[in-house]
């Protein structure tokens, strides 16, 4: 899906915070985007934009030619085609892997398929789909599981198949790979990147960044580089936050 941002300025008024600065920026449809910056440089910030969940104080968003900002109709048909991943765990406890990734197309379950799920069966739109995710990313023992009882990579493996289930138009990874080794970082940048959407992921870390064919890096809100690779001196102005003031991060 492309995305379109036209001068877009998101301020927190309540904190006299303004976290997106005029930013205009076009993403083509099928582009693989890496989103960089320090801590608050407004990187989940404007994720939250394109998902419709903070209205711009000024400027124009699109997303695939829709204005999420417009009607409940134009956002829901956004979030219809859009695959979040998030950093921190929000898979629901207590139930099934299999349930956890069915519920990422929740949007568009029929009463037959509450039904269905209630008693612990696999809608028949999902079946294939979801064992073919479920094979190709060697969790197809694990369906039955709690979420409770999976490793970190593996329910990471479960809310990946979630944002994939619905074979989302876009996909936007919000600091996905944190926490993650670099060889596990690189096995899920890949399954991201053959899903075949438009990739938006944002990261702290250059050794991830570098593994997508662009690059963009974000400082107080402002856009300081893009292209195909950072040079040293984006490089530089993204150290130059104050969180990196005691030195750059170690994974840079
Ligand atoms: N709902 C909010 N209300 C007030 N301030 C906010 C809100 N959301 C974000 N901010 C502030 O906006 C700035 C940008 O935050 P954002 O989360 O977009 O940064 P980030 O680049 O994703 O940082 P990190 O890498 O640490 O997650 C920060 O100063 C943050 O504290």
């Amino acid at each position: 899906m492309e995305i379109r941002l036209d001068q877009v300025t998101v301020d927190f008024p309540a904190r006299a915070l303004r976290a997106v600065d005029q930013l205009s920026l076009r993403i083509d449809v099928g582009e693989q985007v890496a989103l960089v910056g320090g801590s608050g440089a407004g990187k989940t910030t404007l994720l939250r934009v394109l998902l419709g969940a903070v209205a711009p104080t000024a400027g124009l968003v699109t997303v695939g030619g829709r204005d999420p900002y417009r009607s409940r109709a134009e956002l829901a048909w956004l979030r219809r085609r859009t695959g979040l991943i998030r950093q921190r765990d929000d898979l629901v406890r207590g139930v099934s892997a299999r349930l956890n990734i069915l519920m990422g197309d929740a949007g568009r379950w029929r009463l037959r398929d509450w039904f269905t799920i209630v008693r612990g069966g696999i809608p028949h739109q999902y079946r294939r789909r979801l064992r073919h995710l479920a094979q190709q990313h060697g969790i197809e023992q694990l369906l039955d599981a709690p979420v409770d009882q999976l490793s970190g990579g593996q329910r990471q493996r479960v809310a990946l198949l979630r944002a994939l289930l619905p074979t989302p138009a876009l996909l936007l990874a919000d600091e996905c790979t944190s926490g993650l080794d670099p060889e596990r970082a690189a096995v899920v940048i890949g399954q991201l990147r053959s899903a075949g959407a438009t990739l938006l992921l944002t990261t702290h870390d250059l050794q991830i960044a570098r593994q997508f064919p662009r690059i963009v890096a974000l400082r107080d809100g402002r856009l300081v580089a893009d292209g195909p690779s950072l040079d040293s001196a984006a490089t530089a102005e993204i150290y130059r936050s104050p969180v990196a003031a005691d030195g750059p991060p170690t994974s840079w």
